[in-house]
């Protein structure tokens, strides 16, 4: 019996997620909550004849929809528009995810919790700051999501290849994304010595790696006005919560290990990594290894594959990244 419960459920990324979990075998009750709409979407979903109950919530019922939850995935907040950046939306969403981790620490004490609220570099650190505020933090627990950039990265390696002989759905084992989620903090690696090989012209691998950081932002553009990335993100979200239910169901991933944006200092391998890269970061998304649908450890071994310009665009990466996870700190710790 596995509850997931989607924050955030009514929105752009929410129901298309929701519709993407209610059709997974692993589930037994999804349950839906927003400041709107939540109940709606989830009737909707209801009549779909999966095995899955699907109820929603009120606003004023958070505590219900949380109770006993397995797993918390959190789309609530703000989407960019056109000129904006992802840190734009801190001030909005960081309350937002503050509150909706209090509340998940209060119900579902046991809840794997997955941010996808922007920006992830920030928002992690506030939905950990705050869990460590309550003495409720469990670092393995605590996962932003950054498949979106591996999907994105797979794509667009096919597309730089050529389609014809290196399809998309060949890349899966190709390339991974590690860093963070936005702009330079977004590293794409190369796992496949013979591809790398063949992106090796340095402009050709500038504007793959250019396409991989702002594939957002051609999103957003294209959308004009009316928000960001959705239908890919949920498509994304879903196989990050599919490789969690999976799991906790102990049923192998069918996939190479997925990164995600954690708190090193608390996981086994952040240590070795922080010294690999010579940093102190304690934030940063790399493929994380799963047990009973918590992270138990962080996968090093992409940095054996790493060539000379990826080295370079993660020191860009680490540079940027420190500024977003000190935001996110700081946001928790002036609240006193
Ligand atoms: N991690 C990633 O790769 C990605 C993250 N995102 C982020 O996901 C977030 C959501 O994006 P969309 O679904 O497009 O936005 P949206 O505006 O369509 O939906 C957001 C939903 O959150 C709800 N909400 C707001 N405050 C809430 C609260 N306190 N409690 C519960 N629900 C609340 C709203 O009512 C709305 O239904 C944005 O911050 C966006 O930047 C978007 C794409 C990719
Ligand atoms: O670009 C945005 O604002 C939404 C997002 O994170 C993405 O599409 O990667």
């Amino acid at each position: 019996m596995t509850k997931v419960t989607v924050l955030g459920a009514a929105g752009g990324i929410g129901q298309p997620l929701s519709l993407l979990l209610k059709m997974s075998p692993y589930v037994s009750t999804l349950a839906l909550y927003d400041l709107r709409l939540a109940p709606g979407v989830a009737r909707d979903l209801s009549h779909i004849n999966t095995n899955a109950t699907c109820v929603g919530f009120d606003k004023d019922a958070i505590g219900e929809a949380l109770d006993g939850a397995h797993i918390v995935v959190i789309p609530a907040g703000v989407p960019r528009k056109p000129g904006m950046t992802r840190d734009d939306l801190f001030k909005i969403n960081a309350g937002i995810v503050a509150n909706l981790v209090r509340a998940a620490a209060q119900h579902a004490p046991r809840a794997r919790i997955l941010v996808i609220s922007n920006p992830v570099n920030s928002t992690v650190p506030v939905a950990c700051e705050t869990l460590k505020k309550m003495g409720a933090f469990q670092p393995g627990k605590v996962m932003g999501v950054t498949t979106l950039d591996v999907v994105r990265a797979q794509t667009f390696l096919s597309d730089s290849l050529g389609a014809d002989s290196y399809s998309r759905e060949s890349m899966k084992r190709a390339v991974t994304v590690v860093g963070g989620h936005s702009g330079a903090t977004i590293v794409p690696v190369l796992l496949d010595p013979k591809l790398r090989s063949k992106l090796v012209g340095r402009r050709r691998y500038d504007s793959y790696v250019h396409r991989v950081q702002f594939g957002g932002d051609e999103v957003v553009e294209a959308k004009q006005g009316a928000g960001s990335a959705t239908l890919s993100m949920a498509l994304a979200g879903y196989h990050f919560a599919d490789q969690i239910l999976r799991s906790i169901h102990l049923e192998k991933p069918d996939v190479a290990p997925l990164p995600a944006f954690v708190y090193l200092p608390g996981i086994e391998g952040g240590a070795e990594l922080q010294k690999k890269l010579n940093t102190k970061t304690e934030y940063f998304a790399a493929p994380v290894e799963l047990r009973r649908g918590d992270v138990v450890r962080i996968d090093t071994k992409w940095l054996d594959s790493l060539g000379d310009l990826e080295r370079k665009t993660l020191q860009v990466c680490l540079g940027e990244l420190d500024g977003n996870i000190q935001k996110g700190r700081r946001f928790v710790q002036s609240k006193l």
